[in-house]
């Protein structure tokens, strides 16, 4: 038998306080209320006891969202969502794609945007819901257009993550920014309401200055100040997001969008992972220590990531005054520590060691190896892209304490991770040591 629990709306601050003009405020705020009170009970099926009294009623949270917000419980009750996830063949587009899969039953149709369509899409396809690939750019706004009509819901997740100077900085602006623009542009026209945006830690820092951002939250001060082009054009995309809250989409509604600032993801498809693995196995099993331990480099688990899409993406329609126009920063219970050492958690157990407990070389010469590398790529371009790890901006990111501490996504959502430090851990390393050419 299902715990029942009756509570009074009465005693919500905010459901005594709201007044005619702060409906749509004060709706998002009784919701939230109400669906804590929800948590604490016991159990399943808690009713809720409405106000008036003396015509107190029993009704469900979903009741009282159709009560309160009309409009978008119409799409809830129907249960037939379409979403896009652009980028959904990149790393994190591929897990946000296979969770949106297993956590969203709402989910009737699922259209997949990117450049390159990846064969793992067709074994999708066998599913329920209905799974659509569809090849285009995001810099071509009448395909962005044609991808995002009907959807209810966007997550922008493609970009051109290019810190090694693969592609000019006009290619980067255009993907990141423009693309950015086309997207939102494509939802206003076509009368999609809800978009979140996949930013960047990168969008604060680490900034020129090298400056530390010690266990920092959405609201600590800091000098986001940027040189390189990613960093560059995430922010610019950011705010373009950002602003958009709010403009009204067709049909006369406001879209509502926000905007999550992964730090450095890993996880079962990272590319640069691959690159580390690969080269201690060239190496001979070592890889050779050159940021000092001390400096803290943030992480995420992708499963987290992606989950944290697929949960801003549902509560964006119940709670549009608390979220809409909102960053927040995507964490888990991965640990502190510097890049290298925190690679070598995975790595480790795959049989590579990392060499020394300090830095091998100086960091002045590190700095002049970095300087020598961007000489060497500026001067080769008209034969050969030359792009290794090591650039100045790479050396100032890895050496730059970059972490933070937050619970911003758990207060507007309920974010809480999904996969634990410990399952995150043996996940990427087993996707390891699955590698081709592996060591074990
Ligand atoms: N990897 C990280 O550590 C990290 C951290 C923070 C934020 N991000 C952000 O997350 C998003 C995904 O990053 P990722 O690491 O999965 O990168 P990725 O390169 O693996 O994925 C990006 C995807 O976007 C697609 N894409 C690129 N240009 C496109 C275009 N013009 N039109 C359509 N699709 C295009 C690519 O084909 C790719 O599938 C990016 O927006 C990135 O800025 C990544
Ligand atoms: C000096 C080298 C010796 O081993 C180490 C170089 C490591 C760098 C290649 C990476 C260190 C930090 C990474 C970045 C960070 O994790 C966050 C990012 C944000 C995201 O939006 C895109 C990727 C990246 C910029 C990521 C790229 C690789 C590093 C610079």
């Amino acid at each position: 038998m299902p715990v029942q629990r009756r509570v009074a709306t009465r005693g919500c601050p905010v459901a005594r306080e709201w007044g005619l003009e702060r409906w749509r405020l004060g709706c998002s705020l009784f919701l939230e209320w109400a669906r804590r009170e929800e948590e604490q009970a016991e159990g399943d099926g808690v009713l809720l006891a409405c106000w008036p009294r003396g015509r107190e009623k029993t009704a469900s949270l979903g009741t009282l969202r159709r009560w309160l917000q009309p409009g978008m419980a119409d799409s809830a009750q129907a249960q037939k969502l379409v979403y896009l996830v652009t980028g959904g063949c990149g790393f994190l587009g591929e897990h946000v794609v296979r969770m949106l899969l297993q956590q969203e039953p709402r989910l009737c149709e699922l259209r997949i945007f990117d450049l390159h369509l990846d064969p793992w899409l067709e074994e999708l396809k066998t599913g329920p819901v209905q799974v659509t690939a569809i090849q285009g750019d995001v810099t071509q706004a009448h395909e962005v257009a044609a991808a995002v009509a009907g959807a209810h819901v966007v997550i922008h997740t493609a970009g051109l993550v290019d810190v090694f100077g693969r592609a000019s900085p006009e290619t980067i602006h255009e993907v990141n920014v423009q693309g950015t623009q086309n997207v939102i542009e494509a939802c206003v026209q076509s009368g999609t309401r809800f978009l979140v945006y996949t930013s960047s830690m990168e969008v604060v820092g680490p900034n020129v200055k090298g400056q530390p951002f010690y266990r920092g939250n959405e609201n600590t001060p800091y000098e986001a100040a940027h040189r390189h082009p990613y960093p560059c054009s995430k922010a610019l995309a950011e705010r373009l997001v950002l602003e958009a809250n709010g403009r009204k989409v067709r049909g006369g509604l406001p879209l509502v969008t926000c905007a999550l600032r992964p730090t450095g993801i890993y996880g079962e498809g990272h590319q640069i992972m691959r690159d580390f693995y690969h080269q201690g196995l060239r190496l001979g099993g070592r890889l050779f220590r050159a940021i000092p331990a001390s400096v803290e480099h943030g992480r995420v688990y992708v499963g987290n990531v992606a989950w944290m899409h697929v949960l801003v993406a549902r509560e964006l329609e119940h709670r549009a005054a608390l979220m809409g126009g909102q960053v927040y920063f995507c964490y888990d219970n991965s640990p502190y520590k510097s890049y290298e050492d925190f690679n070598m958690e995975f790595l480790g157990p795959c049989g590579l060691r990392l060499v020394g407990a300090r830095p091998l070389l100086p960091y002045w010469l590190l700095v002049l190896l970095a300087a020598l590398n961007a000489l060497l790529q500026w001067l080769l371009r008209p034969l050969l892209l030359y792009a290794p790890l090591l650039n100045p901006y790479t050396l100032a990111v890895a050496n730059t304490t970059f972490t933070v501490s937050t619970d911003k996504a758990q207060r507007h959502f309920g974010y809480e991770p999904l996969f634990s430090w410990e399952e995150s851990r043996t996940r990427t390393i087993r996707w390891v040591q699955a590698m081709e050419g592996s060591a074990q």
